[in-house]
């Protein structure tokens, strides 16, 4: 479990955390999302323990980063986007020499586990300096693999990367996740690419969090006028549905703008009562949409 209870960061006149509380629970993925700027990275190092708070508290499976630095680095994985890995060194002396930074003990075995999890049995001769950012993000994932973490914190992992390397990114934390029921933070301005892979989100904007919660709590929370596109043939048209103010496209579509979610079987019984209804689609019900409610929300904050 992840307890971070009202904290605050001050870099000299810049605050850029204020009063930011959550739980994370274990075995679950969290996306933090925010602009850039929001905070992420500054809480992801208070959380892990590089950096000090100004004022508030983080516990870290009941131990507080600041006075059990040690425990909580040894319990917890974090990929930051400078990856730390030496250029002039192949892919698997650097897995190497971490392994034997971190006192990992008969290493071969484990680095051959993660060579082949991130697919670099190919490169993992080749100096790190040729490869490509995809093959760097899967090494300094490898690397902040090496020890176990029960934790796994990502900062940025997509940045970066193609289409194909954003996908084994997020199919591995979703393995990471699933079979080793590791609790994973991952951080991202970019909400789309996450959406597949986290139970709950965490949204950031100038320093504070401004919302958090499932998909569907969010959505519930900020769908409150939906649209609603119908696709139906109706024995007398859209006439039938006057009461609902349709804007119609075409003589078998049509938009709703409801008041309440309440509206919506409301009026699809009413429409099927009186013909077929072949589709219905929220407008702007997705998370991305919701995310720039909220931003929008929070903007002037
Ligand atoms: N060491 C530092 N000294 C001074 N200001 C800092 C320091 N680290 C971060 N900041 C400032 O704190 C704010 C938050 O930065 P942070 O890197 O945490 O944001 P972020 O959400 O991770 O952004 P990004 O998506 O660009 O990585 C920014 O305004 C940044 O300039």
């Amino acid at each position: 479990m992840i307890e971070v209870r009202s904290i605050s960061k001050q870099f000299m006149e810049h605050q850029a955390l204020r009063d930011v509380s959550f739980t994370i629970e274990p075995g679950s993925v969290t996306g933090l999302i925010g602009p850039n700027g929001s905070g992420k990275t500054t809480l992801i190092r208070i959380m892990n323990g590089v950096l000090g708070a100004t004022s508030g508290s983080v516990i870290i499976n009941g131990l507080d980063p600041s006075t059990h630095a040690e425990k909580v680095l040894a319990m917890c994985g974090t990929l930051t986007e400078q990856s730390g890995l030496y250029e002039n060194m192949s892919g698997r002396d650097n897995l190497i020499f971490f392994a034997d930074a971190f006192g990992i003990q008969q290493h071969s075995k484990r680095i051959d586990e993660l060579v082949e999890l991130f697919e670099l049995q190919e490169y993992q001769h080749r100096k790190v300096g040729t490869y490509s950012t995809g093959m760097k993000k899967r090494l300094g994932l490898a690397r902040v693999l090496l020890h176990r973490p029960s934790i796994l914190f990502l900062d940025e992992p997509t940045n970066g990367l193609d289409p194909d390397g954003i996908q084994m990114v997020l199919r591995i934390i979703r393995r990471l996740n699933r079979e080793e029921n590791m609790t994973i933070l991952v951080s991202s301005h970019v909400l789309s690419q996450l959406s597949a892979v986290c139970d709950r989100y965490i949204f950031m904007e100038k320093g504070r969090k401004v919302e958090e919660g499932s998909e569907q709590e969010i959505i519930h929370r900020y769908l409150t006028a939906p649209r609603l596109e119908v696709e139906a043939v109706l024995a007398d048209g859209w006439s039938a549905a006057a009461e609902f103010n349709p804007e119609i496209l075409s003589a078998d579509k049509a938009i709703f703008q409801l008041q309440s979610r309440e509206e919506i079987p409301m009026l699809l019984r009413h429409l099927t009562t009186n013909g077929q209804v072949y589709q219905a689609r929220l407008i702007g019900s997705d998370l991305e949409s919701i995310y720039f409610a909220i931003r929008e929300a929070h903007h002037h904050e």
